[in-house]
């Protein structure tokens, strides 16, 4: 008989989300509601079933830039503030409900404007969503403002979040095609933040290499890597040894985290298969992995899901799990303080449970 993990017993593990999207985690029923009420009239289909399956398969195209466009149909249907508020409660309760009890979920408020909310309508719809999504404690939802990297907003956006930092924005990001959009054109933003003493992460090392990573260590400051699977480029394999280039050893001496979405990272292409992504590897070397959804709509997945998948392919037992999500709540852009409370008080000892219940089955 195995002793490894099953999705079930995942699902009752306290666990920690860094990285997903809210725009890439809608229910299919309320894409096709809000669409519906507000007379959003090119979905590819009404029924939900079938949508879901197509924004699984559109996404599953092999290149970074052809997923991220089935998010017209999502962003299309999250322009009011009903709406922003509807998606942001679902999306703490689906949260809560797969055992998630820490997460931060990141979103471009500059893709909900276009029926007139300002930026700051747009941020306050989303708090109050997740304010009415986690309200019966079983998760605590962090939000990271995202620029959108081939626009020309990020010092705006920055601006924004330090500006509602102490309601629930916890940090910032910039996301979308990286290839041609290096961080480095949007270096006033990160000095901003920088200087306002703010936690940021960037996308980096998924649809671009090396000079990415690079550029959002040491040019832009980044706290953590949006993914960072390509930091393998660095490590080369020597007669069977690892041997991490200059940029690899700093991410890992400096315990940089790394906000790995394996399943998400198969669709772009930027990893062959489960059994081959670099995770495997960079946990060997202990590199602060962490892992996460990405978007659970596209990918067709939740965290638990992500969790199976891995103890599938690399054999992970509870230490493991328990490994990655102290990883991740260490990693957290909260105080220091209340991560270490979550931690002690609530994954520990949560882990412990299943691992002393799982022995005795
Ligand atoms: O994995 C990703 N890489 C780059 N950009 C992404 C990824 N997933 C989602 N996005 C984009 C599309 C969304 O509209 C935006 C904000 O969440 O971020
Ligand atoms: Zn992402």
């Amino acid at each position: 008989m195995s002793d490894l993990p099953t999705l079930d017993e995942i699902r009752r593990a306290p666990k920690v989300l860094l990285h997903d999207h809210l725009d890439g985690g809608l229910r299919a029923e309320t894409i096709v509601d809000v669409a519906r009420e507000t007379g959003y009239d090119a979905l590819p289909t009404t029924d939900p079933a079938a949508l879901r399956e197509w924004f699984h398969e559109a996404a599953d195209s092999g290149s970074l830039e052809r997923y991220l466009e089935t998010f017209r149909h999502t962003v299309a249907v999250m322009q009011t503030r009903e709406a922003l508020v509807r998606v942001a409660a679902e999306c703490a309760e689906d949260l809560a409900d797969d055992g998630v009890v820490y997460a931060e979920v990141r979103f471009a408020p500059e893709q909900h404007t276009a029926n007139g909310l300002s930026l700051d309508q747009v941020v306050e719809a989303v708090l109050e969503g997740f304010r009415i999504g986690s309200r019966d404690g079983r998760i605590r939802v962090g939000t990271l403002l995202t620029a959108m990297r081939h626009q020309a907003r990020s010092r705006e956006i920055a601006e924004l979040a330090v500006r509602y930092r102490d309601l629930g924005v916890v940090g910032f990001d910039i996301a979308g095609a990286e290839a041609g959009y290096p961080p480095t054109r949007h270096l006033d933003a990160f000095e901003y933040l920088q200087r306002e003493n703010a936690h940021f992460t960037i996308h980096a090392g998924e649809g671009f290499g090396l000079p990415s990573i690079w550029q959002a260590i040491q040019w832009c400051g980044a706290d953590r890597l949006g993914h960072g699977v390509r930091i393998i480029d660095d490590i080369a394999d020597i007669d069977g040894t690892p041997k991490l280039g200059r940029l690899a050893a700093y991410v890992r001496d400096k315990r940089i985290p790394l906000e790995m979405c394996p399943t998400s990272n198969l669709q772009t292409g930027a990893a062959p298969s489960i059994a081959e992504h670099p995770i495997g590897l960079l946990r060997q070397l202990h590199f602060r992995v962490t892992v996460n959804t990405d978007n659970r709509l596209m990918s067709d997945t939740t965290l638990s899901q992500e969790f199976a998948k891995l103890v599938d392919a690399f054999g992970y037992g509870w230490d493991d799990l328990q490994w990655f999500t102290v990883n991740a709540m260490k990693s957290a852009f909260i105080p220091f303080d209340e991560r270490l409370a979550l931690i002690n008080g609530l994954i520990k000892p949560g882990f412990a449970q299943l691992k002393w219940r799982v022995n005795d089955r």
